[in-house]
């Protein structure tokens, strides 16, 4: 029986041509195989990216980062041509079946969101290596798609994370508690949507697990989670930001090492502070301590005033912080706050729940 053969190269050795052949059906396979590589992560990463771009629409109603998920779609579906779609083979492929456990449920749209940045991201270096063998510019454009899809990432991850600081009006610093995972629970049950995990003491193995696990409570009700004075604790367990004070590290280090997407807080006592802090790029700043604290025994007051300079001044979220608790919230309201950060008010309530709820009332009563 003859089959047909393909003349892939030839090579002359010792004055003979070798003239090395494929068999045609092999090639043809091979291609078909290639093509359904490509359509299944074409499929993968259009449908990754829609369920992005659904939240980019309903959930953030920005039209810029919408706009940049369409232009990838639009982007996948000029590559997803007659011939790609045409080598699916749906019922043949194991795929479909498998599904990993992690896959049946997320915890939040923050978890949700990651599996699919990761998804695409996948997809898209799949489409990147096979692509080479399909098209000369297919490599190289998805190069750049993936590089788009890391910086969307960034950014919708990043602006998430700003909206969730700006919608946040009480803040909880914590404090070592034997209680401390049951208050904090409590209070993110009261309505509590930004914590700092602060320990000046712990040895870092127990930061480390505290931190980890505070990250993921907070994270399972939608909470912002930030770490105090260290950068290094905040990547390592994946926080959305870090709290640094006067005599912790520059921001601008911090910025660089954490990059755009996490949040930069900086303690401030007086108005130069302030304008340093806004200046050299904090998405916030404490305001304190307005009365004279326990759990800040070295600094002075800084008092109401500064408090009502912030109100005029400041053009960043800012949160007045020290000695606050349900007794004097309101004064410090009526100085011009609309932010506030506590220890001891949660920390040490008997009835953590509801205090959230007060101090939470009181701070969004300013707004009707
Ligand atoms: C929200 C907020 N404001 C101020 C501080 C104090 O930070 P810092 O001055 O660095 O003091 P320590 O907290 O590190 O003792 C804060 N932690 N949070
Ligand atoms: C951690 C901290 N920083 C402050 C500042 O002014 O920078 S005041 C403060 C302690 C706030 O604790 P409490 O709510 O128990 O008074
Ligand atoms: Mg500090």
């Amino acid at each position: 029986m003859s089959k047909s053969v393909e003349i892939t190269s030839f090579k002359e050795s010792n004055n003979r041509v070798v003239v090395m052949v494929e068999p045609h059906s092999q090639k043809a396979q091979i291609q078909q195989v290639v093509y359904r590589i490509l359509d299944a992560n074409l499929d993968r990463a259009r449908e990754g990216l829609r369920i992005i771009e659904e939240w980019c629409r309903f959930g953030l109603n920005n039209a810029q980062l919408l706009g940049e998920c369409k232009y990838l779609r639009q982007e996948l579906a000029h590559w997803h041509t007659a011939e790609l779609r045409a080598a699916r083979d749906t019922p043949g492929d194991p795929g479909t079946e498998l599904t990993h456990p992690q896959e049946e449920q997320r915890s939040s749209i923050k978890a949700l969101l990651q599996a699919n940045f990761c998804r695409v991201q996948e997809a898209m270096r799949v489409l990147e290596e096979y692509g080479k063998l399909y098209h000369p510019n297919m490599g190289k454009a998805f190069k750049q798609m993936r590089y788009r899809v890391y910086t969307l990432e960034s950014s919708l991850m990043g602006y998430e994370r700003y909206q969730l600081l700006w919608r946040s009006h009480l803040y909880l610093v914590t404090s070592p508690s034997e209680t401390l995972f049951k208050t904090v629970e409590a209070a993110l049950k009261g309505g509590l949507t930004l914590v700092q995990y602060r320990d000046k003491t712990a040895d870092d193995t127990v930061r480390v697990e505290q931190a980890t696990k505070l990250r993921q409570l907070c994270h399972s009700y939608g909470a912002l989670f930030i770490i105090n004075d260290r950068v290094d604790l905040a990547l390592a367990v994946d926080a959305d930001g870090v709290h640094l004070g006067q005599q912790d590290m520059p921001i601008a280090m911090a910025r660089q090492l954490l990059g755009h997407q996490r949040l930069i807080g900086r303690s401030t006592t007086n108005a130069e502070e302030m304008q340093k802090a806004i200046a050299e790029g904090a998405d916030y700043i404490g305001v304190g301590p307005v009365y004279e604290t326990p759990t800040k025994a070295d600094k002075a007051a800084a008092g109401l005033e500064y408090v009502s300079y912030a109100a005029q001044n400041s053009s960043i979220p800012w949160f007045a912080i020290g000695g606050i608790d349900a007794n004097n919230i309101n004064d410090v309201i009526s100085a011009g706050a609309e932010r506030v950060a506590v220890v001891r008010a949660i920390i040490q309530a008997e009835q953590p729940t509801l205090v959230t709820q007060y101090l939470v009332s009181q701070l969004h009563r300013i707004k009707l």
